[in-house]
């Protein structure tokens, strides 16, 4: 897949294969391009070239596939003057389906704010509305950016629980993260943008066997560093 904004190239052939069942963890410096690849799998960015298939298909320029993808954005934006009720509501009658999926608006006990308009909300709660919302239709394949940035820690063990239990169900979980000992706790692999290509893109178990090294975050950096002296 390649992808520039204008002169700048943000994908530069980034080729890969995500299997179901997994949780994915895309890591990379600022500006790689892990949410330009995360946008083009949901459609939001089209790229210049290349396609993207899910279940084998292809799925470029066809919307409805989109139903079958959850998305956490980095940062959520929401109409201020609107409930969070209201953006609940607003979702189920765009999607003209019944929430399938409403754990996390137990957990996260949003009905107890559903009064609360989505501009008074903390940072935090905004994202817990983001991600009820990202499960909320049970979705194949979900797509979480930063999901855990903003959260109590109480708040990100029940996400974290969360994209556990959905990776059993066997949906495919990507999430973008800089937080090395978060992806170590909930991913199975890591794939590493850099400059648009992929680095790496390896299990866990097989980075820290490769380094000889116990800490993901401690393989990570020995491998970026060996990538620059080549
Ligand atoms: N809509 C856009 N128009 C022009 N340039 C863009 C656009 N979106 C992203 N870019 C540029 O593309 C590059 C990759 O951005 P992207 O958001 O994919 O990086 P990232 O790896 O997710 O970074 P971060 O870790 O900071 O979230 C950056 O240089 C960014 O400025």
């Amino acid at each position: 897949m390649y992808k520039s904004y204008g002169k700048l190239q943000v994908l530069r052939g980034v080729s890969v294969e995500l299997e179901k069942g997994k949780v994915i963890s895309i890591i990379g410096p600022n500006g790689a391009g892990k949410t330009t690849m995360s946008k083009c799998i949901l459609g939001m960015v089209l790229p210049d070239s290349g396609d993207v298939k899910i279940n084998g298909e292809s799925v470029l320029k066809k919307h409805s596939y989109r139903r079958q993808i959850g998305y956490m954005p980095q940062i959520g934006k929401y109409p201020e003057n609107m409930k969070i009720r209201q953006v609940i509501e607003m979702i189920l009658d765009i999607r003209k389906e019944d929430a399938v999926d409403d754990e996390l608006i137990g957990l996260y006990r949003l009905e107890e704010m559903y009064d609360k308009r989505m501009g008074s909300l903390s940072g935090g709660t905004k994202q817990k509305v983001s991600a009820a919302l990202a499960f909320l239709f049970d979705p194949l394949v979900l797509i979480l950016d930063e999901p855990t940035a903003g959260l109590d820690p109480f708040a990100a063990e029940i996400l974290k629980g969360k994209i556990l239990k959905e990776k059993k169900k066997g949906k495919l979980v990507l999430i973008t993260s800089h937080v090395m000992s978060e992806i170590e706790e909930v991913a199975d692999e890591v794939l590493c943008l850099v400059d648009g290509n992929v680095m790496f893109y390896e299990t866990i178990s097989d980075l820290k066997e490769q380094t000889q090294e116990t800490r993901l975050s401690r393989a990570v950096a020995k491998i970026m560093n060996e990538g620059r002296v080549i």
